[in-house]
């Protein structure tokens, strides 16, 4: 943002409020003020659930034509204003402005495909006559939206993880409240900008600003949200699972990604896929490479391969086109990653390049011979770090890239489809890639994890499946007794 915002206001069901109380949203590149948010309060909270009561009642009201040129509009206006966008996604995140702009673009993705999306919403008919006894009935489904929804959002891809849930709750006719991460709230509060200019009605969406706790709880825990879909850490997200009772919950959580790398592997394409996939937004991506598994063979060449390419990444000022990558979240997230390094290289790990801190600042990091018991091996690091291991044989390669508590997505370089094949079926994980990294997605698959990583399915399509429920109707039809 070019101007200076000292402060920016909360959407609360279509008004735009400030409060006395509130939270600096800094730069983590150098902690300088961006601007502040308001610092919403229990009551502030419970005013939103209130106001999307009838939020709610307007957005299952309205037909789906108005749905679908409602999430065109604001798709629209954040193309018109893409730069202003992307710019905040870069100055209060960690992203490079490249990386920035990519996000925009898929955010409108996301907010188009919600569109085509909302006029997909379809039901069955049933043949009730399979039952002896229902010769004179028929039948149908249909899918109704389940009123409000609870969004709660991380940090890292401030734009795009929340249109993926406010996308899909317009197309299905849901209301929405959206609590998003703290240290990055501006791109939630501009995309409910762009539904404001979209003509969204009012008590339909508010995206209310704060910490986590308190007013998360009042969030998670009210009797009129009838789903919490929450994307987050591991730790956070199953507090957020016992707290929330008898409602629906769609979890989208962390990950400790592993790539395999098989002997007929293309090498040039393995190496590029695996560095990008572990450095992309210094590593804080659920679907980052954190670990990859070479096989004997190929080890010593891949190391080196890879090294290169690392030794070619500009580290630096997350504004310039020229950055491969920018500052960590915080310096108290890069000096975390620095202990994590730093226990394994203590234990016996070998640095191969990286290990430097300089503020928010950590440099891209490789390590070897890591020691099982260390806690970068097993936690997901959510950092700019990659552990590269030798294997003896393909089916220790399943083995170990399975032998974690966390399973959204990997990756397999192979030209043998037979392999291919077993490691799709072996694999533990919410979605694999073949000749590809774990960091692979388009907006449009079912996303999601096993274990760890998650409960449900985002990607359009599949969060309106969890956003609405199933109603049966049934006709008895006395004409029909006859026959
Ligand atoms: N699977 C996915 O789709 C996906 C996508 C992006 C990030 N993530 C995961 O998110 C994590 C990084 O993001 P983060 O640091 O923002 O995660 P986080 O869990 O610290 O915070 C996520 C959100 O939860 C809120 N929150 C924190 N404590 C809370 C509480 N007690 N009650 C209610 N809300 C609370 C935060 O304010 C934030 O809005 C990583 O683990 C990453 O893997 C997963
Ligand atoms: O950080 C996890 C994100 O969901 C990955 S992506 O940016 O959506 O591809």
């Amino acid at each position: 943002m070019k101007t200076e915002v000292l402060s920016m206001k909360m959407f609360l069901a279509g008004e735009w409020i400030s409060k006395e109380e509130s939270i600096a949203v800094l730069n983590p590149q150098d902690d300088s003020f961006i601007t502040s948010v308001p610092a919403a309060s229990a009551e502030d909270m419970l005013i939103a659930i209130e106001q999307a009561k009838e939020g709610a009642q307007i957005a299952a009201s309205m037909p789906v034509h108005q749905r679908i040129s409602i999430l065109n509009k604001a798709a629209n206006y954040i193309n018109e204003n893409s730069e202003k966008y992307a710019e905040t996604i870069a100055l209060e995140g960690s992203k490079t402005i490249l990386q920035a702009r990519a996000e925009v673009k898929r955010c409108i993705q996301t907010l188009q495909i919600s569109a085509e999306e909302a006029r997909r919403i379809h039901g069955e008919t049933i043949p009730f006559d399979q039952g002896e006894g229902s010769e004179d009935r028929l039948g149908y489904y249909y899918r109704f939206p389940i009123g409000i929804i609870a969004a709660i959002t991380p940090f890292n891809d401030p734009l795009n993880l929340v249109a993926h849930k406010v996308g899909p709750a317009i197309a299905s006719g849901n209301a929405i409240i959206v609590k998003p991460a703290t240290v990055t709230p501006l791109s939630a509060l501009l995309l409910a900008e762009a539904f404001e200019a979209a003509g969204l009605p009012p008590k339909v969406i508010s995206v209310i600003t704060g910490h986590g706790g308190e007013i998360g709880d009042i969030l998670i825990t009210h009797p009129a949200i009838r789903m919490v879909s929450f994307t987050g850490g591991l730790e956070t997200g199953e507090k957020i699972a016992h707290k929330a009772g008898l409602k629906k919950i769609s979890m989208e959580l962390g990950s400790n990604s592993p790539v395999i790398i098989l002997k007929d592997a293309d090498l040039p394409g393995a190496v590029e896929a695996t560095v990008s996939g572990a450095f992309y937004a210094v590593g804080q991506n659920c679907l980052g490479v954190q670990r990859v598994y070479i096989e004997q063979d190929i080890y010593d060449e891949f190391c080196s391969e890879f090294i290169v390419r690392v030794r070619q990444y500009r580290v630096g000022d997350k504004m310039l086109e020229t950055t491969d990558m920018g500052p960590m979240i915080s310096e108290k997230e890069a000096m975390r990653v620095e202990k994590w390094v730093n226990e394994a290289v203590d234990k016996g790990a070998t640095l191969l390049i990286g290990g430097k801190r300089e503020g928010a600042f950590y440099s891209p990091t490789v390590l070897t011979d890591v020691p099982a018991d260390c806690t970068i091996a097993q936690q997901e690091i959510f950092g700019p770090v990659v552990l590269l291991y030798p294997v003896d044989d393909f089916s220790s390669a399943i083995e170990k890239s399975n032998d974690v508590d966390y399973g959204l997505q990997a990756g397999i370089f192979t030209r043998d489809i037979e392999k291919a094949f077993e490691a799709i079926e072996k694999m533990n994980v919410g979605g694999i890639m073949i000749n590809d990294s774990s960091d692979y997605r388009i907006d449009g698959m079912p996303f999601g994890g096993v274990k760890g990583s998650g409960l449900g399915r985002e990607g359009v399509k599949y969060a309106i499946q969890e956003m609405t429920e199933p109603k049966v109707v049934s006709f008895k039809l006395n004409y029909k007794k006859s026959m």
